[in-house]
């Protein structure tokens, strides 16, 4: 049987959560004084949307094979990355039989490196693979999971990130990691009120029940430092994206310096297995935390599960909802998940791209049976608005 071959390339973008999930309304725990790389001004510091966290958008790419069956996936990138996309990787993928992902994926990388190696660039060559692996589960009939060599669990054990560890150990997950809300500039005093709100979770908790620290890139070594010794009294199990990506170095030096058995973890902004390398030979982090949707989708993903596996270091996928179950289901060496609370008050489980995707599986008791439905088993919700802003 000859293999389709893909006919179409369409990038759309869509506003109001999915891959960029920080696109929330207001109110919205998520936005609500977070610790940020941009709180040492003033003015930025109760809202992240006010700096232009959500200014990209989600931009959804489709793939459309000569028989009909259409993939698709997501990522971080808005219309910026509807151009990259339509204008230049499509070249790529139009034409290709829809098994060529390793090819489509090696021409989208080097031909882009001249303005990409990371960030925008990079969130669209993941989109790109992503649909590619969708479109050939679909005309495989086969969920992704399968197309990666198969599931070696049963089921996904998931902990929560968000503003309610508290609920989110009574719905089930089995840790629950907190959006650090003040930084180095607040002082001593935004320190003690972090320190308040670690003590005040872990008082609500089991002892059982796990507790991390989200601080989203915002603090230095010393006030790194800082807040790991004095966390270790409320057992924080890790200390996540302490420093600005680029201080590889920093991130070296805080692992030796944080309280035994506490773990430095990082990955959420880095791209391609050549920045994890960086990470991983120099002893960066006990755990990378790689974003399938961004750091260069699924084919990439795997290379660097492998490196991370040949340092011993785990991987635990950042968000991503069903691009990160299949993989995760398919990895000895990730042995857990995240899930992201994006009810406004994290009270509640919703899906995570919700409103974007329909049929997006969600834990139940902090658990998931990944569903066997072909590709990543999502459809695109007709009631949100697409945009196609480029044709080519
Ligand atoms: C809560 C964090 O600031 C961010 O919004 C999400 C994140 O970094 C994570 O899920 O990890
Ligand atoms: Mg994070």
């Amino acid at each position: 049987m000859a293999m389709p071959k893909v006919r179409e390339v369409r990038a759309y973008v869509v506003r109001g959560g999915g891959a960029d999930y920080h696109d929330q309304a207001e109110q919205h725990w998520i936005d609500d004084h977070v610790a940020t790389p941009m709180a040492y001004y003033p003015d930025y510091r109760d809202s992240r949307q006010k700096f232009g966290l959500n200014v990209l958008g989600t931009l959804v790419v489709e793939v459309e094979a000569d028989d009909g069956t259409v993939g698709f996936a997501t990522t971080t990138a808005g219309e910026p990355g509807a151009y990259i996309v339509e204008k230049h990787l499509a070249r790529f993928v139009e034409g290709a039989p829809v098994t060529s992902i390793e090819k489509i994926w090696d021409q989208m990388y080097a031909s882009t490196l001249y303005y990409g190696r990371k960030g925008i660039a990079v969130n669209c060559i993941s989109a790109v693979d992503l649909a590619m692996y969708d479109l050939l589960g679909k005309i495989r009939q086969e969920p992704v999971y399968a197309l990666l060599g198969g599931p070696v669990r049963d089921e996904l054990v998931f902990y929560a990130t968000g503003a309610r560890p508290d609920i989110a150990e009574k719905l089930g997950f089995v840790g629950g990691k907190l959006p650090l809300q003040h930084g180095p500039a607040e002082g001593p005093e935004g320190l003690r009120a972090n320190l308040d709100k670690l003590a005040s979770m872990r008082e609500r908790v089991s002892e059982d029940f796990f507790l991390s620290w989200d601080c989203w890139m915002s603090l230095d070594l010393d006030y790194a430092t800082r807040l790991a010794q004095r966390s270790a009294e409320f057992g924080l199990r890790w200390i996540e994206e302490a420093l600005p990506p680029d201080d590889y170095w920093g991130y070296a030096e805080l692992r030796r310096r944080v309280p035994t058995g506490m773990w430095v973890t990082t990955g959420e902004h880095e791209w391609t297995r050549f920045g994890f390398r960086l990470l991983l030979e120099m002893g960066c982090a006990d755990m990378i935390q790689p974003d399938v949707n961004w750091c260069g989708g699924i084919t990439e993903l795997a290379r660097i599960s492998a490196l991370a596996d040949a340092h011993g270091v785990p991987v635990i996928p950042h968000g991503s909802s069903v691009y990160s179950y299949h993989f995760v289901l398919t990895r000895r060496n990730s042995p857990f998940s995240e899930f992201l609370m994006m009810h406004p008050q994290a009270t509640e489980v919703v899906p995570m791209f919700h409103p974007l995707l329909l049929d997006e599986p969600v834990p139940v008791g902090g658990r998931l049976r990944v569903p066997e439905t072909p590709g990543f088993g999502v459809r695109l919700n007709p009631e949100c608005a697409l945009h196609r802003p480029y044709t080519h």
